[in-house]
């Protein structure tokens, strides 16, 4: 039986705002720490939520009420109104002034030519005696529709040919597919540089004289500006790290495209689709009016316009009603495109039947149910226990450029056991993130990512083993791509550092969590529903039930950083990488959830690959710390020889770098001098010689291998052996090493009451 994720005590559980009792307890951790004592996360001031949700709503109301607050509230506002009125009027005389008013339109009266308006005829009549206020009325029907018609091609093609970069250019995608897409992407580029009207009047002489030609005109004409916002956006979103969470998770690409990428775009798409309907509408008058759209004997506002201005010195308001006419429902549809984007702000996660049963809120902690707890795995066996659980050899992640090519990691190796914790630390700029991007094969077009060896459970993950012959690829344990893809997101997790961007913010947490089974072990929604409350119990978020309800502004920062690591394990994963996940947080609930990945790693034996700036942190949950520097690993060692026998003068630097409860305070604090190369620009030899104590002629003339030094390290120094003299730490010896006391490690000692929660529950 798995060992129960029961190590955070329930004090150390962030308390939900109507669970008073545990509102009022002071957070705590295992070993006493002045830190204990401050207050709980929830006291934590909110978490931005979407700039774009106007109505002031309780974090506790439903997100249905919650949306039709806001709706209420963009109603009844003065643009709310007047979009409303406008629209209900444009609308209802499409529908029936054709009804009503055709007859009267079209009756000729020879004895009424060219009439001023009059009771009888409100603006007058034209040149056969027809009522010009009736044919305006009845004009209605023909003039929105042809222009609804219009923008709704326009809006399709701009949807597709703004998309297909998204979904082709991805760096798993085949060659054919990034080239379609750069070709897509010039296309938008030309399109977008004429006036769309001029581009209506081109594709109107290619399409035809006559209302479908029109049509067809207008909505090409309108499709590039459309392509290009949606291709903006979906790329803004692309890059946001709840998109590569997705992918991690093996969530195919129209699939992310359509439940991720396009909810939260869909606000200004649909003020921009309506938008581009008034501006249909007044592109259909231009070309009815200059004669190649509407045909007589139809008519729309713009023929009107054309007739009317032929007799505009005789009688002005003739000509002018159907001008009126454009003008007011072309306002009609952008005030509604206003007051729209105000009320959906974000689009509210809509309610499935399950979950409309389920609204009543409980505050019963969730149980782990039988069966749902370890979902069949999709990775390979793994009990042959001589297999590295990630092996990397030579790893080098690079990126075109003007000048050539830069390579900002260059040769990273590294071999990790089943359940091992590996640490990577280096300053900013190391290639740290780099390295956890290839290895997820996160790392996207135009930059790529090479190696001698990049296996993950026995699977070689390169690129060009998935360009081998299937025959050849399977003879070396390689997999399709497909399978890899389920392989990877079912065993291998990954955390990012900032909460707020890791979570979709338009879905629901517990659907988010629910995608991953859903999508791997085909569960059906409600079994994949309560696996996903089970996961946010194990990760300790209160009130499990409720929260997976609650969208992820919600949450704390601590909390979504959490359900991060519950989404990780959803799927019962044997690697998670965890890239800086404690930087954004606070100090308090950085170590409840350091303690939370130590307790998963000894509950499931997860190997974890935990990348930092910071050595103390990594010195706390770590079991090996890889410190790299200018994109190469510069030493592997025990973390148990981080703080006080490390033999690279960057590693000792590091560690005296940062300050602890023994650094004197009058001392200045210790600091590296310089700057770390540019990768652009590294210098010969040793990249740290230029800031290194200990540097010689050797060293910057010949870069030093990483090599075997003894005590199970390796290190890349000609003057190892000098280190620790030339760079002392400073940092008292009888400092222990804080790995096992500020963090419990795999210790099973569950207080008795713990609930039963478990990420492993039965195996
Ligand atoms: N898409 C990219 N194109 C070109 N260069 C890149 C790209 N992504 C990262 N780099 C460069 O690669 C180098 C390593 O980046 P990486 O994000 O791996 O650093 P890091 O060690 O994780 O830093 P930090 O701690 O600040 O996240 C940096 O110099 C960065 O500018």
């Amino acid at each position: 039986m798995a060992a129960p994720l029961g190590n955070v005590p329930d004090d150390l559980t962030p308390a939900s705002p109507d669970k008073s009792p545990d509102a009022s307890t002071p957070t705590s951790l295992n070993t006493p720490d002045p830190l204990d004592t401050v207050a709980p996360l929830d006291t934590v001031a909110p978490l931005n939520k979407p700039a774009l949700l106007n109505a002031p709503a309780s974090p506790d109301a439903p997100p249905r009420a919650r949306a039709g607050r806001r709706w209420t509230g963009a109603l009844h506002s003065p643009l709310g109104i007047t979009a409303a009125v406008l629209l209900l009027a444009v609308v209802v005389l499409a529908i029936v002034a054709p009804l009503i008013w055709q007859d009267r339109a079209d009756a000729v009266n020879s004895t009424a030519i060219l009439q001023g308006p009059s009771s009888a005829h409100l603006v007058g009549t034209d040149l056969l005696g027809r009522d010009i206020f009736a044919r305006v009325l009845v004009a209605t029907r023909l003039s929105v529709g042809l222009a609804l018609l219009a923008t709704a091609i326009g809006v399709t093609a701009g949807l597709l040919l703004g998309t297909a970069p998204v979904l082709l250019a991805s760096s798993t995608g085949h060659w054919i597919g990034r080239w379609v897409s750069r070709w897509i992407s010039a296309f938008i580029n030309i399109a977008v540089a004429f006036p769309s009207l001029l581009l209506a009047l081109f594709f109107a002489v290619i399409f035809g004289v006559g209302a479908r030609g029109a049509v067809l005109a207008i909505g090409f004409a309108t499709a590039p500006g459309f392509a290009r916002l949606t291709q903006t956006m979906a790329a803004g979103i692309s890059s946001r790290d709840f998109i590569a969470a997705a992918r991690v998770a093996g969530i195919g690409r129209l699939r992310i495209l359509v439940r991720h990428v396009l909810p939260n775009i869909a606000e200004p798409l649909v003020v921009s689709a309506t938008m581009a309907l008034g501006s249909a509408l007044l592109s259909f008058a231009s070309l009815s009016f200059l004669g190649l759209g509407v045909q007589a004997p139809s008519y729309d506002w713009g023929r009107l316009l054309g007739e009317g201005l032929a007799q505009i010195y005789v009688h002005p308001a003739g000509a002018l009603a159907a001008g009126v006419a454009v003008v007011l429902a072309a306002m009609a549809f952008n005030l509604s495109g206003e007051a729209v984007a105000r009320a959906i702000g974000v689009r509210t996660p809509h309610t499935s039947k399950q979950t409309r049963n389920k609204r009543t809120r409980t505050n019963e902690r969730t149980r782990t149910t039988p069966g749902l707890d370890r979902l069949p795995a999709e990775h390979p066996d793994t009990e042959d226990t001589n297999q590295p659980l990630l092996a990397v050899d030579n790893l080098r992640v690079a990126f075109p450029t003007a000048a050539g090519e830069v390579t900002p990691v260059r040769g990273v190796s590294l071999t990790m056991r089943p359940g091992e914790a590996i640490g990577i630390v280096g300053e900013s700029g190391s290639g740290k993130s780099l390295t956890a991007l290839a290895i997820a094969q996160l790392i996207e077009r135009p930059g790529h990512a090479q190696a001698d060896r990049l296996e993950f459970l026995g699977t070689d993950l390169r690129d060009d083993a998935r360009s081998r012959g299937g025959e050849q690829l399977r003879a070396g344990g390689g997999l399709s791509a497909s399978e890899r893809r389920r392989m990877l997101g079912t065993s291998l997790a990954m955390v990012f550092q900032d909460p707020m961007t890791s979570l979709n913010p338009t879905h629901r947490v517990g659907r988010q969590l629910a995608e991953v089974v859903r999508e791997h072990q085909r569960a059906d929604r409600r079994t994949a529903w309560r696996r996903a409350v089970d996961r946010l119990a194990a990760v300790r978020i209160p009130d499990a039930e409720r929260r997976a309800k609650q969208l992820p502004h919600e949450f704390s920062g601590g909390m979504r950083q959490r359900a991060m690591i519950g989404m990780g394990v959803m799927a019962n994963p044997k690697l998670i990488i965890a890239d800086e996940p404690t930087t954004a947080l606070d100090v308090t609930v950085q170590r409840q959830v350091l303690q939370l990945l130590a307790n998963i790693r000894a509950a499931e034996d997860v190997g974890l690959l935990f990348i930092s700036h910071d050595v103390t942190v990594v010195g706390q949950v770590c079991d090996r710390v890889l410190v790299m520097y200018a994109g190469r690993v510069v030493e592997d060692l025990p973390t148990g020889a981080l703080l006080h026998d490390a033999r690279h003068p960057y590693t000792r630097a590091l560690v005296a770098a940062v300050p602890d409860m023994t650094t004197d305070r009058d001392a200045p604090l210790a600091v590296i001098p310089g700057r770390p190369p540019d990768p652009h620009d590294l210098p010969a030899g040793c990249p740290y010689a230029t800031r290194c104590p200990l540097a010689t002629e050797q060293c910057r003339r010949e870069d030093p291998p990483l090599a075997w030094y003894g005590g199970g390290r390796r290190v890349a120094c000609w003057h190892a052996d000098l280190a620790p003299a030339a760079v002392p730490d400073n940092r008292a010896t009888a400092v222990p090493d804080n790995r096992t006391t500020e963090l419990d490690h795999g210790s099973t000692a569950v207080p008795d009451d713990e609930p039963a929660a478990s990420l492993g529950g039965e195996r």
